[in-house]
């Protein structure tokens, strides 16, 4: 696809997000101002922030080097919290045993933030070095950092201002040891920085372990993932980088694509797609699992319809200013695996009406329709397309094409699914650049018989149980538990 293609179609779809506003039978005492769905699942165009927090000597240097090392095919830089420290005035280097390094008001944090701004837009920043031994920024030369797919952000704390803390995608504590701490720090002041012993002691007991105890440890609670051990904790490490290598493989197609939306990874989900794609699971654990994974994708895909700003009175005479919700909706399954969907929508939107479309699939694009039984004011609807897997897509574009047919907006239908192909997503997502496509895992690919990869077999078999392995999945299980 030619670059200016792509760009006529983020232009085109882009606005998308602003017009989807409907009024219709809705009360307009209650209407005030056209509410923008949020859209926080994926942040297109922006690096993958990561921040790495923990006492001194906790390890934070060693697990950020070890993950740079096992992203050595992405574009990664790390950026210290040391180098935003404030320049030291004359009198404070001639008293710098009584200077504390380790409060939050030893750092620049308005520099820091800029120089983070810049880098998430694009631009490259200079970085000083921080130069432990005389205090100074100008000892060595500054760092030219250039703008990266991923940041990782370091320092004791990197945790302690909002303004940083939200920037972040991920946020890592590295919780080691108090004493391990203060052996590596003794070690590292005395041997790398040729300090005094009981410098570094006094230094230790009048500011690093107060401020410990009183800053970065109460920042522990903002972490997404606590690694303790440090370094020596490779499965939390492979799990990181695992985690960042699927963000990172999602943003590009979110890059391409402003109408794909792709749920934020967490270790639930991933735990999910785990099972469900295990042939050896039983029918029962699929369709607990799947059933979990397309509630998800549904709450999220409700995420994107227009809402109405509300008020409310609640019991305690108070006004609550909250939002209603869009009525005017309906559900569409693709025969036979978007039907695996129904439930979910219905437990999300009493009383949806679900029409259904069946299209006979035959190789790569042999698609026909066969049956479709839809709401007759399908057109005056913002309609929820349901099918678990986006393989070649086109089965979705017959069945999308068929409900532009029948006159529902391009932008009033939002496409859910599970597993998504790349393939599928070029395919819907430059058809219909005003649909929305919601799931929650994009695959490597197809392979040559047009099936998701690694994907999850046929849906439909493994939920509905004409899958014929499940008695022997069933019989292994019970013997793996006996
Ligand atoms: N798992 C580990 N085992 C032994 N030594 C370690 C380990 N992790 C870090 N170190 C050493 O401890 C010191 C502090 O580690 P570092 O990663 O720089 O911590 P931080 O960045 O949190 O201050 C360094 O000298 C490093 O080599
Ligand atoms: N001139 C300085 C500046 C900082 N420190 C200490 O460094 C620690 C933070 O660095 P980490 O690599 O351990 O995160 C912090 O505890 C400061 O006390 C210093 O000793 N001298
Ligand atoms: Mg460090």
């Amino acid at each position: 696809m030619g670059s200016a293609a792509v760009e006529d179609m983020i232009e085109a779809s882009s606005g998308v997000h602003f017009s989807g506003f409907h009024m219709d039978g809705l009360d307009s005492r209650h209407i005030k101002k056209p509410m923008i769905s949020p859209a926080t699942e994926n942040n297109h165009n922006q690096p993958f922030l990561i921040g790495v927090a923990g006492g001194a000597a906790s390890g934070k240097t060693t697990v950020c080097d070890m993950i740079i090392q096992q992203l050595h095919d992405q574009r990664v830089v790390l950026v210290n919290q040391d180098s935003f420290y404030h320049k030291l005035t004359e009198e404070e280097l001639a008293r710098v045993h009584e200077y504390n390094f380790d409060h939050p008001d030893a750092f620049d944090t308005e520099k820091l933030l800029d120089s983070i701004d810049n880098l998430r837009h694009g631009r490259a920043v200079d970085i000083p070095k921080y130069d432990f031994k005389s205090y100074k920024h100008d000892v060595f030369p500054v760092r030219r950092v250039n703008p990266s797919d991923v940041i990782i952000l370091e320092g004791i704390l990197i945790f302690h201002d909002p303004r940083v803390r939200e920037l972040m995608n991920m946020k890592i504590f590295v919780d080691t040891d108090a004493d391990v701490r203060l052996a590596r720090r003794i070690r590292r002041d005395t041997v790398g920085k040729s300090r005094d012993i009981g410098a570094v002691l006094d230094q230790y007991s009048k500011f690093v372990k107060p401020a410990f105890d009183d800053f970065i440890l109460p920042t522990k609670k903002y972490a997404d993932i606590i690694i303790p051990r440090g370094g020596d904790n490779h499965v939390a490490i492979d799990l990181i980088v695992q985690h960042i290598r699927t963000k990172l493989g999602q943003h590009d197609l979110c890059k391409i694509y402003p109408n794909l939306y792709v749920i934020q990874s967490t270790f639930q989900i991933r735990g999910m797609h785990t099972l469900i794609r295990d042939s050896q699971t039983t029918k029962h654990d699929f369709v607990f699992y799947a059933d979990r994974l397309i509630r998800l994708v549904v709450e999220h895909g409700l995420g994107h319809l227009p809402f109405t700003e509300k008020q409310v009175i609640t019991p305690t005479g108070s006004v609550y200013t909250g939002v209603d919700f869009c009525k005017r909706l309906c559900g569409v399954s693709i025969i036979r695996s978007g039907e695996s969907m129904e439930n979910a929508l219905r437990a999300c939107c009493k009383g949806i009406k679900i029409g259904k479309i069946l299209i006979h699939r035959e190789g790569d694009n042999g698609q026909q329709l066969i049956y479709e039984k839809l709401p007759q004011d399908i057109s005056e609807r913002h309609v929820l397309l349901l099918d678990p897997i986006l393989g070649t897509g086109n089965s979705a574009v017959q069945a999308i094409s068929l409900l532009i047919k029948k006159g529902v907006p391009e932008s009033n239908i939002i496409f859910l699914n599970l597993i998504s192909a790349p393939q599928g997503v070029h395919m819907v997502c430059k058809s219909f650049p005003r649909l929305k496509i919601v799931t929650s895992e994009i695959d490597i690919g197809l392979n040559k018989d047009f099936c998701v990869i690694p994907g999850m077999g046929e849906f439909g078999d493994r939920y509905f149980g004409t899958d014929d392995d499940d008695d022997q999945k069933v019989v292994a299980s019970m013997q793996q538990s006996c």
